[in-house]
């Protein structure tokens, strides 16, 4: 991976989703070679924190730093080379080709369009593109059309167009959702590969125990951290029941933590 900036900080952030305070004062620093993942429950003010990451909506008070600076001051195309985004539920266009759909993530969409490119296609950009697709397991369907794959399918090719930008930061939003036991494991094991080759990422997710798969965990409640650090410290039954209001027994199996609702009305 090239040089570039190694930290993202939210610093006091907050921010607002339309009228309502959704982010409300939010320290906290990502770097490379980390996998972060954001948890807390429904309208924890996770997406909206992500979003603010990525300059994506701007804040009410504090700020995002990128590399020390914050990130206004730094130009959209130093942005875009430096933060990738796999939103929620995120539509690829349904009659493209595997191939050229990832290679949208090296700005390829001038060339496959007609459009006037920025720069000439490369070697290089060919590269890219080949390497994200054996990533990300995608290489053998390349050919085929986005409408003809399945969900999960989709979203591992989803995954290779961020990677094939070669970003500092990779930022997802539920990359697990809808997705099988196995998808989901995959999804995982994927960001780990590419955390381990210096990416820094940061995952919105909803299963606690994916999440245990991360290095470190920040929960947010009402748009506040209401903890951060090792997966150990943060999923401890006093955490989650004041952030779900769900008692629950963290136990750990096969050396792997593991989250389970105690909830007496399933006994
Ligand atoms: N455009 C909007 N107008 C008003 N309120 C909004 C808007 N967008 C989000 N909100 C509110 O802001 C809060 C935080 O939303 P956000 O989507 O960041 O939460 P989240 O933690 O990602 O939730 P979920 O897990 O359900 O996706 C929620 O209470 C939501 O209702």
């Amino acid at each position: 991976m090239t040089e570039g900036p190694d930290l993202l900080q939210a610093v006091d952030l907050h921010v607002r989703a339309g009228s309502h305070p959704a982010v409300r004062g939010v320290s906290a620093d990502f770097v490379r070679g980390q996998f972060t993942a954001v948890i807390g429950p429904n309208g924890a003010g996770k997406s909206t924190l992500l979003r603010a990451l990525l300059g994506l909506s701007a804040p009410e008070a504090g700020e995002v730093r990128l590399g020390g600076r914050p990130l206004r001051a730094w130009s959209r195309a130093q942005r875009s080379a430096a933060l990738a985004y796999l939103a929620q539920g995120e539509e690829l266009p349904p009659s493209g080709r595997v191939r050229d759909v990832v290679a949208l993530g090296r700005g390829a969409g001038e060339w496959r369009w007609g459009l006037i490119p920025a720069r000439p296609w490369t070697e290089a950009d060919e590269a890219a593109v080949d390497s994200a697709l054996d990533r990300t397991d995608t290489r053998r369907f390349e050919n085929r059309r986005v409408s003809e794959l399945s969900g999960g399918e989709r979203q591992r090719v989803s995954l290779a167009r961020a990677l094939a930008a070669h970003p500092r930061f990779l930022l997802l939003d539920e990359p697990t959702n809808h997705l099988d036991l196995a998808y989901a494991l995959d999804v995982i094991r994927y960001v780990r590969c590419e955390v381990a080759g210096g990416l820094g990422v940061v995952a919105v997710l909803h299963d606690l125990n994916l999440a245990a798969r991360a290095d470190r965990l920040v929960l947010l409640h009402g748009g506040r951290v209401l903890a951060a650090g090792p997966p150990e410290a943060v999923l401890t039954p006093e955490h989650l029941r004041e952030a779900y209001g769900v008692r629950v027994l963290v136990t750990r199996v096969a050396g792997r933590l593991l989250v389970v609702a105690d909830d007496p009305t399933f006994s």
